[in-house]
């Protein structure tokens, strides 16, 4: 490929349509495949050391500039398989980002720790003991100060989460203002569009060109094929090079010791058994948990324009801990795409009449802590997610769209959606668990959307029960590394992308 081209945005990325060889062969200290949130953080941490950094990115670079905060265009442009990867049912959307900057450009900047419950999880059931809220407090202090993390003032609270905060008052239930990684909000909702104001503390414009600052490089339209190996140990990636209509326009290798997986939940462990690598224990995307979320979404008597004002304002913890039902709830905005993709509006006269209302709708995103149930192969051409919710989650699946419903009702409102394929309304308390209650766990009965994929290359102290040990490093192959999502050994119920930033940071610094 030429030199690099200066961007827009500032960050500079090889890209597809700069190539001039058709084969490319680069050497590194480390290669970073994926530039999301563990990739893009492990790369800065590790080029901040003077390593010779380069990240392999399977997604295109779009600027900042170029979003268009139209969901149908972003689908197209910012999402692993346009927006369309699910599960082999179908009842699961499974959305990630798939550009340079990875989820974190589209995702909601809903900012958690990791629950101490699930550490100590992890410490009693993965011999994960390094894993305390007092190791892991000043990584999370550090990319909590790194991207501008807080809790939403009231003007981050939109009407949605005005109307749900005094409706779980009335409840007593605990309610919390959400904590996001933003600057300065301009209250726009189109966080699933990427932010086109660079307010969003993605990647993007963060840790990648913080990296690219030390040196680290960055090639988009590169997708990782295969690990390689010499004498058990990484030595570097093959990958294809790609445009944008699909063509293959080079083959590239990057030589390097270090070769750190950063392609998310899915696609990482994908990898990794395209390769035949780091597999003795047989863990390799098994174990793939992914808070499969519903959108609870109501009609209330007055104007609630969930479009308007900050994406995600409040929550309620009041659930939580899996003693008191093991799931939150996220009062949400939508645009209009949104609205029809991730709820369950009908068909016929009932989609006209809930698309006739969409100013006085109001959502609330379900949370669950999930077993780890699914499964990621690949059969030699395609990748396949299995996933089916558990018997033994279903009912944290109620609780959470029955108190989903409560909570809507005693803010006001006088219709909620159940998102099953019969479309069921709850128009008063006493509907609530006739409702609910008869929902089926079956394969396309509730209309499911995962954020968080999770869990497929656990960590854990046993080499035959996990794929990757407490310092990312698989247990199999001396030199490869795993430092995203894939990583958790368990769902965590909150929103991952704190966690991930933690764990590729604290990786990175032992690596180095
Ligand atoms: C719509 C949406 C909303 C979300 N909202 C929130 C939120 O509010 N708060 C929160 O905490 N989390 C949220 N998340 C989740 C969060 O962003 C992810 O948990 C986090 O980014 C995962 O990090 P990762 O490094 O595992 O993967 P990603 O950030 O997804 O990065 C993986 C990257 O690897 C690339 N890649 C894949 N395969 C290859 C390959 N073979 N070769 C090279 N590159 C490859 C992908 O294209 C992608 O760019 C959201 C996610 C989505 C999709």
């Amino acid at each position: 490929m030429s030199s690099p081209i200066m961007k827009a945005s500032g960050l500079e990325v090889h890209q597809a349509t700069d190539v001039t060889d058709s084969q490319i062969t680069l050497e590194a200290d480390v290669v970073v495949v994926g530039s999301g949130a563990g990739g893009a953080v492990a790369a800065y941490e590790l080029a901040r050391q003077g390593k010779r950094v380069i990240i392999l990115e399977a997604g295109p670079y779009v600027p900042s500039k170029a979003f268009t905060e139209d969901f149908t265009d972003s689908l197209q442009t910012l999402y692993q398989d346009h927006g369309g990867q699910a599960n082999s049912s179908g009842d699961l959307l499974v959305l990630q980002g798939a550009c340079v900057g990875g989820s974190t450009v589209v995702n909601g900047c809903v900012c958690f720790r990791t629950p101490d419950f699930i550490l100590q999880d992890w410490q009693r059931d993965f011999g994960l003991s390094e894993l305390t809220e007092a190791e892991l407090g000043p990584y999370f202090d550090e990319v909590e100060r790194n991207l501008s993390v807080h809790d939403n003032g009231e003007h981050e609270i939109a009407r949605h989460g005005q109307v749900i905060r005094e409706g779980a008052r009335k409840l007593g239930w605990s309610t919390k203002p959400l904590r996001r990684n933003i600057r300065q909000c301009g209250l726009t909702g189109h966080c699933l569009s990427g932010c086109k104001t660079e307010r969003k503390q993605s990647m993007l414009v963060t840790y990648l060109p913080w990296a690219q600052a030390y040196g680290a490089e960055i090639y988009a339209d590169t997708r990782v094929e295969k690990v390689l190996t010499e004498g058990g140990r990484a030595s570097g990636v093959e990958a294809v090079v790609t445009g944008q209509d699909g063509i293959v326009v080079a083959s590239l290798t990057v030589r390097a010791p270090r070769v750190v997986l950063a392609a998310g939940a899915v696609q990482t462990p994908v990898l990794l058994l395209k390769s035949g690598l780091a597999n003795r224990s047989g863990q390799v995307g098994k174990n793939f948990a992914c808070h499969p979320s519903l959108l609870v979404a109501a009609r209330y008597p007055q104007p609630i324009y969930p479009w308007r004002g900050a994406l995600l304002g409040v929550h309620i913890d009041e659930f939580m801990h899996p003693d008191k039902g093991g799931f939150i709830l996220e009062d949400g905005g939508f645009g209009i795409v949104e609205m029809t993709m991730l709820a369950e509006p009908g068909t016929g006269e009932p989609f006209m009449e809930y698309m006739a209302n969409a100013r006085d709708l109001a959502g609330l995103v379900t949370l669950i802590h999930d077993h780890n149930v699914g499964t990621i192969s690949w059969d030699g051409e395609r990748k396949q997610i299995d996933y089916q919710l558990s018997e033994a989650d279903f009912p944290s699946m109620k609780r959470a769209i029955k108190a989903a419903a409560r909570l809507h009702l005693a803010s006001g409102a006088t219709e909620v959606y159940v998102p099953a394929s019969d479309r069921r309304i709850i128009r008063s308390e006493d509907d609530i668990d006739d409702q609910v209650d008869s929902l089926e766990n079956a394969p396309q009965h509730l209309r499911m959307v995962s954020y968080h994929p999770q869990g497929t290359c656990r960590m854990g102290a046993d080499p035959l029960q996990s794929v990757v040990k407490a310092n990312g490093e698989t247990h199999d192959v001396a030199g490869l590394y795993v430092a995203d999502a894939s990583l958790l050994p368990t769902s965590i119920i909150v929103n991952p992308q704190i966690t991930v930033y933690a764990l590729a940071t604290r990786i990175a610094r032992q690596m180095a």
